[in-house]
């Protein structure tokens, strides 16, 4: 049985936010410690580098906060680039809004996405429409530069909003840097004012916190979490609600979070996920090993993060025998069917280059001995420490090659 204490990685989320804040007061408050993770590493070298060509490798986040920040650089150009995958994620709906605000930004190889050469400029904003549906993250990147901007921002958000505890997340923080604004409705205003530098302390990460719910729910371990703040700015601090239903109890003993096994099992899992993107894979992942039907809606932004997560979930599922379908590129379903799988091969997990499948279908080892998670040190873009972690837990992990593996058998 998992048995330990868990100290959580720190939130990428907040880290990447706060390091932009900072940046905009010209680095003058004191961050006491940052998330340790790819995405957070590429955006203090990015922050950091006088250079013009800018790497943020797989960081969503640093690519879109740091194409409004570079915009209003003036005097500087800058090349912002990522990995391939980064290159197939779509920006248009940021750029032509910094466009309306007064940036020059060009694309370099396809329209749409990056990478992007930025001419830094003062920006004018104004009065600008946004469509919400695709990414919180170019509400964020336009609202934690609004404040500098000619005429602040008043941005109406249409299409219906995604990812909308990021968005709060975002404008908590800048209230943090003593910035204020209104967010009224579909209608965020944030009026020209200046940020004032703070000391900061970053929480822990609630999405990280999710694959410890999920251990708990498939093992009823004895496990805790340190690090979580109790009034957190992150939506996927809703992780512990999510569990009630899948077996979890949580509770606070002092500032630590104690997982409890319940015997409370939903029956069938409806859930709309719009605001917790990031939990999916593992609410998805745990259902099915517990064998419990769901329909979950509110994931059409799975289609473009690390990999495209419907079809990921979807396929990995498969291989364990789970018949998982996407419905209207917006939810994922399971009604219970099952197809046969080859029990005498050792089930492979590919990741394609996404955190969020390594983490989430690890814990599925205790119901399968031996699976293997191919390229597993994808973790790192948030969650370096994920397998060290583990085996703090009583999981015993070896490296494979899991080609050669297949092909000798
Ligand atoms: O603003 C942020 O920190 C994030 C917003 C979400 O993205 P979308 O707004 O693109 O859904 C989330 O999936 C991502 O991991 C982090
Ligand atoms: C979607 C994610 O990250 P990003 O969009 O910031 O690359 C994630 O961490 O799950």
């Amino acid at each position: 049985m998992p048995e330990g204490i868990i100290d959580l990685p720190l939130s990428k989320s907040i880290s990447n936010r706060v390091l932009i804040l900072n940046a905009l007061t010209g680095n003058r408050g004191r961050i006491e410690r940052t998330a340790e993770c790819d995405d957070t590493a590429v955006m203090l070298t990015a922050l950091s580098q006088t250079s013009d060509e800018v790497n943020i490798g797989a960081a969503g986040t640093a690519m879109r906060f740091l194409t409004a920040y570079f915009a209003m650089q003036p005097g500087r150009t800058v090349t912002i680039t990522g990995t391939e995958r980064m290159c197939n994620r779509p920006i248009a709906l940021l750029v032509d809004a910094l466009r309306q605000c007064g940036a020059s930004i060009e694309y370099v190889d396809k329209e749409g996405y990056p990478p992007l050469k930025i001419h830094g400029c003062r920006l004018t904003g104004g009065d600008i429409t946004l469509p919400a549906s695709v990414s919180s993250q170019y509400v964020s990147a336009l609202l934690m530069t609004a404040p500098l901007m000619e005429h602040g921002l008043k941005l109406t958000l249409t299409d219906g909003i995604v990812s909308l505890p990021y968005i709060k997340m975002t404008l908590g923080l800048m209230k943090e840097w003593g910035v204020d604004s209104d967010f009224t409705d579909n209608v965020i205003t944030v009026e020209p004012q200046h940020y004032t530098p703070v000391d900061f302390k970053v929480e822990a990460d609630w999405s990280a916190a999710s694959y410890w719910y999920e251990i708990e729910a498939l093992s009823s371990g004895d496990l805790s979490l340190r690090g979580l703040s109790r009034n957190s700015l992150q939506g996927d601090s809703h992780v512990a609600d999510f569990f009630t239903g899948l077996g979890v109890n949580s509770e606070w003993d002092g500032d630590v979070m104690e997982l409890m096994p319940s015997p409370d099992l939903t029956p069938r899992i409806t859930l709309d996920m719009s605001e917790q993107p990031d939990l999916a894979q593992t609410v998805v992942v745990t259902c099915a090993m517990l064998g419990l039907p769901f329909h979950i809606t509110g994931l059409s932004t799975l289609k473009i993060k690390e990999t495209d997560r419907l079809t990921a979930l979807r396929d990995e599922l498969r291989k364990l025998s789970f018949v998982i379908d996407i419905v209207d590129d917006n939810a994922l379903e399971w009604e219970g069917a099952r197809c046969p799988v080859d029990t005498s091969r050792p089930v492979v997990i590919d990741t394609y280059q996404d955190h969020r499948m390594a983490m989430a279908f690890a814990p599925v080892v205790l119901y399968i001995p031996g699976l293997i998670i191919r390229n597993a040190d994808v973790v790192t873009k948030s969650y370096p420490e994920y397998w060290d972690h583990l085996r703090s837990i009583g999981f015993t992990t070896k490296e494979v090659d899991a080609d050669t593996l297949l092909n000798n058998i």
